[in-house]
């Protein structure tokens, strides 16, 4: 059966493009992003299309390309762009499909929507959370905002330094599972993903 998983993050860079390529990667997945704000040179799908070896992997225009790093809502005000979430249609594909979110879980699309209204019944969310304090919060918050929304949390990737504690708390306060740790790496490339991604698969192919 091919699976969609939506990446979203705690909060904007915590690690959803590097967990994005991962999972990209051991799946041989499609990849989307949506709405992408910021550098179009240098947009999360070249960085992902940097990031991943396999060939199978189609990469699919976003819906929105923004010009400005800012939250999808001003920057499409800038370009004089209006978002409308029911405007996005998802890419045709035969393939398992990861979708990027952008930012946080409520950043704002227009005055009314958020990234939470493009998580679709059949999206098997992954949280990517990153440790730093105020980390704690910003887990909990965005987990209660998905469970509010009946989305289907298929589990937390903490990205970067281990912190017991935190991770614990999380877990216990949070109703979720952290499935998957990346370290604290000194620099992600093709190799460094896919010796993640040969870890992963049988994560995924249990969500
Ligand atoms: N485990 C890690 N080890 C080292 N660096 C990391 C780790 N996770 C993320 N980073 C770094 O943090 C930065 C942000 O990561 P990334 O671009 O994946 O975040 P993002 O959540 O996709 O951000 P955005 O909200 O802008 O899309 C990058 O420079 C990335 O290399
Ligand atoms: C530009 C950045 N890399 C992301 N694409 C958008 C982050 C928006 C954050 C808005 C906010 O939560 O205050």
């Amino acid at each position: 059966m091919k699976k969609k998983f939506f990446i979203t993050g705690i909060s904007t860079e915590v690690g959803k493009t590097v967990v994005s390529a991962m999972v990209v990667e051991a799946l041989g997945a499609d990849y989307w992003k949506p709405v992408q704000a910021g550098d179009l040179d240098e947009s999360d799908t070249h960085k992902v299309s940097g990031l991943i070896s396999n060939t199978k992997t189609k990469m699919h225009p976003n819906a929105y390309a923004l010009h400005t790093p800012m939250s999808p809502h001003a920057a499409a005000g800038i370009d004089g762009v209006h978002i409308e979430a029911g405007t996005i249609s998802e890419p045709r594909t035969d393939n398992h499909l990861v979708i990027e979110g952008a930012g946080g879980l409520l950043v704002p699309l227009n005055e009314k929507e958020t990234i939470a209204d493009l998580i679709r019944p059949d999206y098997r969310v992954l949280l990517v959370s990153r440790n730093y304090l105020g980390s704690i919060n910003h887990t909990l918050l965005t987990v209660e905002a998905l469970k509010r929304r009946n989305a289907r949390i298929a589990g937390i990737i903490i990205s970067g330094a281990e912190n017991p504690s935190t991770e614990s708390v999380i877990e216990k306060m949070g109703g979720v599972h952290i499935v998957f740790r990346i370290r604290e790496e000194e620099h992600f490339d093709r190799e460094v993903v896919r010796r993640y991604a040969t870890r992963l698969l049988p994560v995924l192919e249990g969500l």
